[in-house]
């Protein structure tokens, strides 16, 4: 029979929770010392929990993943490997997100698709691209159900993995909501050191498309700093385009992009991309450096590319809202 252990985690930031809901505050799949943890058995397969529209479950290679299921038919997984969303099913079925065909799941490598974070590095940079939040498991502190949409809260915190790139402390609480038509997430990093620390970060979000009809609105007028053509010396310029489509190799930062954008999907969808305080956007499409699935999904990514400088204590947070209508 495997362990699981349960955490009574209680404290969170500040997270939106209108009432009525029901709480329940959760396990984690790796050991942690602490004298507020206790253990308690489960069965291996797939665990239901308390909270309605939450399900414990194995995912591919036999990962675990969290199932979360709103009253209204849509359902997202996300896999504590990573923190990733993997999947983001709308009530019509279609899963609006983007698997690589080359994404493994053995924790070799990050998984390769989702919604992956980079974090504490956004890249290129000293440490490896885009970070080390992506390879390492992540627990699940708390969940609640508000409304018919199932809430979970993730928690990542330093270790000798992460020290041994970075060597502060911190926590990050990854919060994901699922609703009829939308799927939100809000991260909180706190510095939990006794020194400053900074980093940068992105959800590097791979959406489903049809890359020839695809194309994002909302960019024009931001300064850009373009990998295209040379990703090793990448050229400063400014977006002149109402509407950026994917006619080959894009890979480009927009610097102080607005708060919403729109990506058509070329398959049918229109999403809108809120956030607040994920101050930058990235779009990426890789064209035939990966033939094998260019043409299937675009990256558009909120991020923070410029440096957070964290004093000790204190936490920074960011929400994305992606929503269809
Ligand atoms: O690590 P992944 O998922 O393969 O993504 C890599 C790409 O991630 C993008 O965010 C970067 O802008 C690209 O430069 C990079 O090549």
């Amino acid at each position: 029979m495997a362990m699981v252990t349960v955490s009574m985690l209680v404290s969170l930031p500040t997270l939106t929770s209108p009432n009525p809901r029901r709480v329940n505050r959760f396990w984690q799949t790796t050991p942690k010392t602490s004298s507020s943890v206790m253990t308690v058995a489960s069965g291996p397969a797939s665990k239901e929990l308390a909270t309605a529209g939450v399900k414990f479950a194995e995912g591919e290679e036999k990962l675990p993943k969290v199932v979360l299921t709103s009253a209204c038919g849509s359902e997202a997984d996300v896999y504590l490997y990573g923190g990733v969303i993997t999947s983001w099913k709308v009530p019509n079925g279609r899963d609006l997100l983007f698997i690589r065909p080359d994404a493994v799941f053995n924790k070799k490598k990050p998984i390769s698709g989702g919604v992956p974070h980079c974090f504490p590095q956004f890249g290129p940079g000293p440490m490896q691209q885009h970070g080390f939040a992506r390879n390492l498991d992540w627990s699940v502190i708390d969940s609640e159900n508000v409304q018919g949409d199932p809430t979970i809260t993730l928690e990542l915190k330093d270790g000798e993995y992460s020290r041994s790139m970075w060597n502060f402390s911190f926590q990050a609480l990854y919060k994901v909501t699922l609703q009829t038509k939308s799927l939100s997430t809000e991260l909180a990093i706190k510095n939990t050191d006794s020194k400053p620390f900074s980093f940068s970060t992105a959800l590097h979000t791979y959406f489903r498309a049809a890359v020839q009809g695809a194309s994002v609105n909302g960019l024009k007028g931001c300064k850009t700093i373009n990998k295209d053509p040379d990703p090793k010396n990448p050229l400063e310029g400014k977006e002149e385009r109402d509407v950026i489509t994917f006619p080959g190799f894009v890979d480009c930062v927009y610097l102080d992009a607005p708060n919403e954008l729109h990506l058509d999907n070329g398959l049918g969808d229109v999403i809108s991309i809120k956030n607040t305080n994920w101050t930058d956007a990235v779009l990426w499409n890789p064209y035939l450096t990966m033939e094998a699935c260019y043409k299937d999904f675009v990256c558009v990514e909120n991020a923070k590319i410029g440096n957070v400088q964290l004093e000790p204590g204190k936490t920074w947070t960011a929400t994305q809202h992606l929503s269809i209508n």
